[in-house]
C-alpha cells in the first residue's frame, strides 16, 4: 500500500528549546492512525509541520508528493484540521460558518454540502443559531463539519473528543470510522485519551520528548512490547499452590485468579485444564489494552 505520509529525521527547536529532535514515521494512504504521546511531547507541533503552518530546521516531509514547505497550499486544499481553537466564528450561525469556509475552499455546490454536513452532524435543526450559543459537543461537531466541507483525502484531529460526553465521543468515532470506510480518508487523531483510540487506530505512533518511542499496528506493539500475558478467569477453581499447571497464579479475590502466561497459546490447555475440575464463568486479558501497551512500552525504553 502506498504511504500518504512520510516524514523523515526532523527536528524543529523553539529558540533554545528542541521540540522534535529526529522524528522518523510514515502512514499509510487509507489508515486511521493515532500519535499518541504525554503533555509537551511534540504532538501538534507535528501536525503543524505536517500542514505547512512551521517550518522544520532538519529533514523532510512527504505528503502524497508534496512538500509541506513548499507546497502548503496544495496540502491545505487535500487535508482539513480540526484544533482545539478550532476557528469558528462565535457570532455567526453555524449554517453561515460552513458557508464562509465553503467559499474560502472553493467548494462546489455550498448549499447542498452544507445541508448534508449540518444533518450529518446532528446540527441542522441548530443551523440559525449562534456558535456561540452551541454546546462544547455542538462546537466539535461543527469544527467536523468544517474541515471536511472541500471532501479532504487527509484529516489531521488536534484531541478531537476533548470535553466531549460518551455519547459525543461514541458520536464522533463512529462518523470517523465510517467517513474512512466510505471514503477511504487518511485520519491523523492526536490525543492521549487511549482508551477512545482503540477501536479506531489501524495504527500508533508513540511519541516522547519529541521522539518516537514505539510504531505499529496493535498487534506489532503487542508482539514486541507485552511479553507475559496476564488472564484473568473467574472461576470456582481452588489452588492453593502459587502455581496452576505450571503457570504462576495469584488469587484475586473469592472467585478470581489472576494468570500469568507466557503466550496466548497457553490460554486454550489452561481453561480446558480447568473446566476438567470445575467452572468457568468469564476470563479476561488484563493487559493488551492500548493503555497497558503504551505503559509497557515507556517502561521499556526508560529501562
Ligand atoms: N510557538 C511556540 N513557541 C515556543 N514554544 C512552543 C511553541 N509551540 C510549542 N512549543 C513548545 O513545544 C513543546 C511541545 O508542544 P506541543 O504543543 O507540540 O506538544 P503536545 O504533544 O501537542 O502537547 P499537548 O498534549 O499538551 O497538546 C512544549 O514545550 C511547548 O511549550
Amino acid at each position: 500500500m502506498k504511504h500518504m505520509i512520510t516524514v523523515t529525521n526532523i527536528h524543529k527547536q523553539f529558540g533554545s528549546q528542541s521540540v522534535l529532535s529526529g522524528m522518523n514515521f510514515s502512514i499509510k494512504k487509507g489508515s486511521i492512525v493515532g500519535l499518541l504521546g504525554p503533555n509537551g511531547s511534540g504532538k501538534t507541533t507535528m501536525i503543524r509541520l505536517l500542514n505547512g503552518v512551521i517550518r522544520p530546521e532538519q529533514g523532510t516531509i512527504d505528503i502524497n508528493g508534496f512538500n509541506p514547505m513548499t507546497d502548503g497550499n496544495v496540502i491545505r486544499q487535500m487535508s482539513g484540521i480540526v484544533t482545539e481553537g478550532a476557528g469558528l466564528y462565535h457570532e455567526m450561525s453555524g449554517e453561515d460558518n460552513l458557508i464562509f469556509f465553503s467559499e474560502i475552499y472553493e467548494v462546489k455546490k455550498v448549499r447542498e454540502r452544507v445541508a448534508e454536513l449540518l444533518k450529518e452532524f446532528d446540527l441542522f435543526d441548530h443551523r440559525h443559531k449562534k456558535v456561540g450559543t452551541y454546546s462544547t459537543g455542538m462546537k466539535k461537531r461543527l469544527a467536523l463539519a468544517k474541515a471536511l466541507l472541500h471532501r479532504p483525502k487527509l484529516l489531521f484531529l488536534d484531541e478531537p473528543t476533548n470535553g466531549l460526553d460518551p455519547d459525543g465521543i461514541r458520536d464522533v468515532m463512529g462518523y470517523l470510522t465510517r467517513l474512512n470506510q466510505h471514503e477511504q480518508t487518511t485520519i491523523i487523531i492526536c490525543s492521549h485519551v487511549l482508551q477512545q483510540l482503540e477501536d479506531i487506530c489501524h495504527s500508533y505512533v508513540f511519541m516522547e520528548n519529541g521522539r518516537v518511542l514505539a510504531k505499529g499496528t496493535r498487534q506489532q506493539l503487542e508482539k514486541e512490547f507485552v511479553t507475559d500475558i496476564m488472564l484473568r478467569v473467574e472461576t470456582g477453581l481452588q489452588v492453593s499452590d502459587p502455581s496452576y499447571v505450571g503457570h504462576p497464579v495469584k488469587r484475586l479475590n473469592e472467585n478470581t485468579l489472576l494468570f500469568t502466561l507466557s503466550s496466548k497459546r497457553d490460554i486454550s490447555p489452561l481453561l480446558q485444564e480447568i473446566l476438567k475440575e470445575t467452572w468457568i464463568h468469564s476470563t479476561s486479558i488484563e493487559n493488551v489494552s492500548l493503555e497497558s501497551i503504551y505503559f509497557e512500552v515507556r517502561r521499556k525504553r526508560h529501562e
